[in-house]
């Protein structure tokens, strides 16, 4: 379907930005369907839009949350997405928030758990906000994990997979769960959320490739939801 650029001055401009526009579907979602359902990357980059989108006002209660991609560590490890999610989103009373993993974090569990949560929900998300790693990773389909090609594959019918990076990131070396390509791609809305030029190039090439093993962002633009790119320095 194609990108769509927002260039923004500073991180606040793109935050506020983003929430407007979450904000803007969940209400829509509400309003046709009684639900709105999302899923969310961890990483920093997002983390001021959803603080923003929790600060406005909406019925909760009707709103899920799903991560695009999670950690396998216990849910009290330092290290799980869920938690900042859930911090985040303090002020949005109501909110369900899903997790990808079970509470110990084991990888094989968790990827049972991650598609039973999974098949409880609609088969379209309303928005999906993505971040991309420097190795133009997104959610966590890392380049080089044995699990990529299968979880890039638009016929495979699982809706989230384990994907273990190699090489392991140092900052958080763990196995993780992440959702499918073909789960990804069923959304109203998609938004990667980026900042610096570092990555802009990254993502300049990976487009320019079309090469998805090698650069998996690139495969988010296959999906019939234009893709908003949100970019600040
Ligand atoms: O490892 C990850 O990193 C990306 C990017 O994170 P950021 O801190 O540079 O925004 C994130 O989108 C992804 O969910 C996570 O697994």
């Amino acid at each position: 379907m194609g990108w769509i650029e927002h260039d923004h001055a500073d991180i606040e401009g793109l935050s506020r930005h983003l929430a407007q526009m979450l904000h803007a579907a969940c209400r829509a979602a509400i309003d046709t369907r009684g639900r709105a359902v999302l899923a969310l990357a961890g990483g920093r980059t997002p983390f001021p839009a959803y603080r923003a989108l929790a600060a406005m006002r909406l019925d909760w209660s009707c709103v899920v949350v799903v991560p695009s991609d999670e950690r396998c560590v216990p849910h009290d490890h330092p290290a799980s997405n869920l938690t900042e999610l859930r911090k985040a989103f303090s002020d949005a009373r109501g909110i369900t928030i899903e997790s990808l993993t079970t509470d110990d974090g084991d990888p094989a569990r968790s990827e049972a758990h991650a598609r039973s949560r999974l098949a409880t929900l609609p088969d379209t998300f309303d928005a999906i906000v993505l971040g991309m790693g420097q190795d133009a990773h997104t959610a966590s389909l890392f380049p080089g994990a044995p699990q990529l090609r299968a979880a890039l594959d638009l016929d495979n019918a699982l809706d989230a997979t384990r994907i273990d990076p190699d090489p392991l990131p140092p900052e958080a070396p763990f196995p993780r769960i992440t959702l499918t390509l073909s789960r990804l791609l069923r959304t109203r809305a998609l938004h990667l959320a980026i900042t610096g030029q570092a990555k802009r190039d990254v993502l300049q090439a990976a487009r320019a490739s079309g090469n998805i093993l090698r650069h998996p962002v690139a495969a988010i633009g296959e999906g019939e939801a234009a893709v908003h790119v949100h970019w600040s320095p």
